[in-house]
């Protein structure tokens, strides 16, 4: 079968790539060589934690903040195994979505691992051994990222595991060691911290989500203290093993020392490795960086390769699922020709605890680091009505803005509906709005996003309204 476009890998990159290069008359094809479509994002990423993270949160509040709105239960359990019965029944319709809208949009789909043939050939093997030749004028590569470990560190998947492992656990940990406080590690943790395990997180960096403004990391070790979790910060691990009921972790503390943790599971969460084992990239003339990324020109995403592209985890650039669908849209539209363009600067980053985490643009670390002239506004949430009606009261929403224009330069809020909140400041930002801009518009009363405006407000030197 001769193709105009086909997608390996059917993730938010690959599927959305393959829907838009369907909508512009572009015959379709993608293949997956797992049975469900969706990629890590659907099956064991994005949507299984939400939903974990959801259960647990549920939990949470009723064990610890329904007596005080006036519910009250007795007996209260936690049933692990409908926690995931109801996780996989939602990973299952969401899937099954993704197949309705491939057959609507009538893009083939090809079940099999993917691998080139040449630079237009990608001989696709079903489980059942049985191989099929599909070619394209283009190709477009989103085989997204898998976990990573650390040197010398075997994940056995029994008590060393990953996320995909932490998605379905058949007991509650008596007591998880997290290696890597960063987003993986924060979501997970929590789950499990919620539902009764003791959770200590073992990070190298001196604060947990290291990357994000030094703020919000700041408060989610707060929030996630009272949570009961443990930190060890600064702390690099050497050794985990296990030793059947147990596993065993080693690490340089920052005296140099070695210290030991025992816990009964050990979840790694270090970061993920772009996926592209079994691609047989160099028929297609193709190879990888050091780091195992395919490299692309930042004008087109395509390869060195031209008619092959590739999006998402597998290049440079944020692992998110929103990025990649970003760049899905860029390379079908650019193969037909249209000039798309993304603003690589305000993709937002969410991490789903509770409080959540969402922050887009510069962080005040950059912002000082670039020498840039800023001016810093913060409001808390437990000054809003509406966080002292839901008593979410924790976090803060922090605005940066240019010292002499006023403009926003970075958002970063940690709070109740951050993830939502979030895109206000997204729109904001890209239509380069300046911190007075928002404070002088009406925002519903009583919502969360009040929050942004008088943090806004702080940023313009103006006095909060509400505190
Ligand atoms: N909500 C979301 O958007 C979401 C959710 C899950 C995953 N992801 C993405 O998936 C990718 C992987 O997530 P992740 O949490 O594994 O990676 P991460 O990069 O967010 O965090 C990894 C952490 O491990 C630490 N670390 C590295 N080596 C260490 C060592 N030897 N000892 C102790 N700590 C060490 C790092 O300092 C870092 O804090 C990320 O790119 C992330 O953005 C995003």
């Amino acid at each position: 079968m001769q193709y105009d476009v086909i997608v390996i890998g059917s993730g938010p990159g690959g599927y959305i790539c393959a829907i838009r290069c369907a909508q512009l008359g572009l015959k379709t094809a993608i293949i997956e060589k797992y049975k469900t479509l969706g990629g890590t994002c659907l099956n064991v990423g994005c949507i299984p934690s939400k939903a974990l993270l959801d259960s647990s949160e549920h939990y949470h509040n009723a064990a610890h903040s329904f007596a005080e709105h006036g519910i009250k239960l007795e007996n209260l359990q936690v049933d692990l195994a409908q926690m995931i019965a109801r996780k996989s029944e939602v990973v299952s319709q969401v899937c099954k979505g993704v197949e309705f809208l491939m057959k609507k949009n009538k893009i083939d789909v090809y079940q099999g691992k993917g691998s080139f043939v040449d630079k237009n050939t990608v001989k696709v093997t079903k489980d059942s051994g049985e191989i099929e030749m599909v070619t394209s004028k283009n190709i477009v590569i989103a085989t997204g990222s898998k976990p990573s470990s650390l040197p010398g560190i075997t994940i056995d998947k029994q008590r060393i595991i990953t996320s995909t492992e932490a998605l379905q656990m058949k007991e509650v940990p008596k007591h998880l060691i997290v290696i890597g406080a960063g987003v993986i590690g924060a979501e997970l943790g929590s789950v499990y911290a919620r539902i009764g395990a003791k959770v200590s997180f073992v990070e190298y960096a001196s604060a947990m989500i290291p990357t994000m403004d030094s703020t919000m990391g700041k408060e989610l070790q707060r929030s996630m203290k009272k949570l009961g979790a443990d930190f060890y910060l600064s702390h690099k691990v050497k050794t985990v093993e296990n030793t059947g009921d147990e596993v065993v972790v080693t690490a340089e503390n920052p005296k140099g020392e070695t210290v030991t943790f025992t816990g009964d599971y050990c979840l790694m969460s270090v970061g993920r490795r772009p996926f592209t084992d079994g691609l047989a990239l160099e028929n297609a003339g193709l190879t990888t960086d050091a780091r195992g990324k395919i490299e692309v020109d930042e004008h087109t995403l395509q390869t060195k390769v031209s008619n092959i592209y590739a999006i998402g985890d597998v290049i440079r650039g944020a692992m998110l699922a929103h990025k990649a669908e970003e760049e899905g849209v860029f390379v079908a539209e650019t193969i037909v020709g249209q000039k798309p363009h993304i603003n690589y600067s305000l993709i937002p980053g969410v991490v789903y605890t509770w409080p959540e985490v969402a922050s887009v643009g510069s962080t005040e670390e950059e912002l000082k680091a670039k020498g840039v002239p800023y001016k810093s506004g913060s409001f808390p949430f437990k000054a809003l009505g509406r966080a002292r009606a839901s008593m979410d009261i924790d976090g803060t929403v922090k605005v940066l803005a240019h010292k002499e224009t006023d403009e926003i330069l970075g958002a970063h809020i940690i709070g109740p509906r951050a993830a939502d909140m979030i895109a206000e400041a997204v729109v904001a930002m890209e239509y380069r709005a300046s911190a007075e801009d928002i404070s002088r518009m009406s925002h519903a009363h009583p919502t969360y996003t009040e929050a942004f405006k008088e943090a806004c407000l702080a940023a313009t030197g103006n006095r909060a309204l509400n505190a």
